[in-house]
């Protein structure tokens, strides 16, 4: 274990800052959300929802066709593509970050879509909830990500487990919350984001961060989706992945806590999270 630092506001206003005055939404990042299934259509939608509120230009949802009028209405800035259509996969490329997972399901058909678009998709790439359990379910055999660059794991402790579990390692009640994500990092070669009180974020021994933000209160069904669209709007920017991470939690941690002042811990829901992320991001960039 290396020496672990805090993420603090002063870090994160060295991340986050004031617009170029000319910037259009095509510079403001294009983010493509693959989320959300028949039944959790809500995953996507606050992934969706979190991503625009964190100043994505362009969002876009793949999700099943099913539930397109679900994400037309509760979130029309964003368009939506058939995720069940393989021409959606020549759309890849022209995104600056993906997200991939909150409420997709779990099936080696949804395994092997993650699969296609990392095989194709060389930007980074933000993998949470089902996104990490079809990678450990499925993917074990071939090493999980096989060390590609640019990924960024959220798992909370459950889903951290699991990966641990996939890796051969013991689980994070063994390990310890710093040592468990510096092991996946060093292991799969992506910064982990492990969740909860004190999030840790990491790429690996000797970089190792601790978060300052956040409360009992995200302790709601959603809250880890609305993280999702956070990091990944951050990373579309052109933020880098451990960046994109530390400055993700902390923000995200700090929508939280406006939120439990406005709501209280008790009554909050992700909702509630994602909809002070713009007054938290204009406390920190002043604008
Ligand atoms: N409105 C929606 O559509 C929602 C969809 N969701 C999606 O539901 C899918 C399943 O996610 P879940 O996390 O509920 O289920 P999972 O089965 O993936 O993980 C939950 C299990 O992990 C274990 N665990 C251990 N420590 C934990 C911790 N600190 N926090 C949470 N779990 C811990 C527990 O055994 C628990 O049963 C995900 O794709 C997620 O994105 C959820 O986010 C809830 C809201
Ligand atoms: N006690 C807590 N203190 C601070 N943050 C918390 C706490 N409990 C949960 N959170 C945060 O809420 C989010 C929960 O994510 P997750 O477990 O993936 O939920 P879901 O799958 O329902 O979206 C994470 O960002 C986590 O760090």
């Amino acid at each position: 274990m290396g020496e672990t630092g805090l993420t603090t506001l002063s870090y994160v206003n060295t991340v986050i800052r004031e617009r170029p005055r000319q910037i259009h939404k095509g510079q403001c990042g294009r983010v493509l959300i693959v989320a959300g299934s028949v039944g959790m259509a809500g995953a996507c939608v606050l992934s969706t929802g979190a991503a625009l509120r964190s100043g994505a230009g362009l969002v876009k949802a793949a999700v099943p066709e099913e539930i397109f009028p679900i994400l037309q209405i509760a979130v029309p800035q964003a368009t939506c593509t058939n995720v069940s259509d393989r021409e959606f996969l020549r759309s890849v490329s022209v995104h600056d970050a993906i997200g991939i997972g909150p409420g997709m399901g779990v099936s080696e058909k949804k395994y092997q879509l993650i699969e296609e678009i990392l095989s194709i998709f060389d930007g980074p790439v933000v993998i949470d909830a089902d996104g990490i359990t079809n990678l450990c379910r499925f993917g074990k055999k071939t090493g999980i990500l096989k060390k590609k660059d640019n990924i960024i794991l959220t798992p909370h402790p459950g889903e951290c487990d699991r990966l641990l579990d996939a890796l051969d390692l013991e689980p994070v009640s063994v390990m310890g919350r710093v040592e468990a994500a510096e092991a996946v990092s060093d292991r799969t070669g992506a910064v982990v984001l492990l969740k909860g009180a004190d999030t840790v974020v990491t790429s690996g021994s000797g970089s190792t961060y601790i978060n300052t933000t956040g409360n009992p209160g995200m302790a709601t069904g959603g809250s880890g989706d609305v993280l999702t669209g956070v990091i990944t709007a951050f990373a579309a920017s052109g933020t880098a992945p451990l960046d994109a991470a530390r400055a993700g939690a902390f923000v995200h941690g700090m929508a939280g806590d406006l939120a439990a002042g406005i709501m209280g811990q008790w009554g909050m829901t992700a909702t509630d999270i994602r909809d002070q992320l713009p007054a938290t991001l204009r406390g920190i960039v002043g604008k």
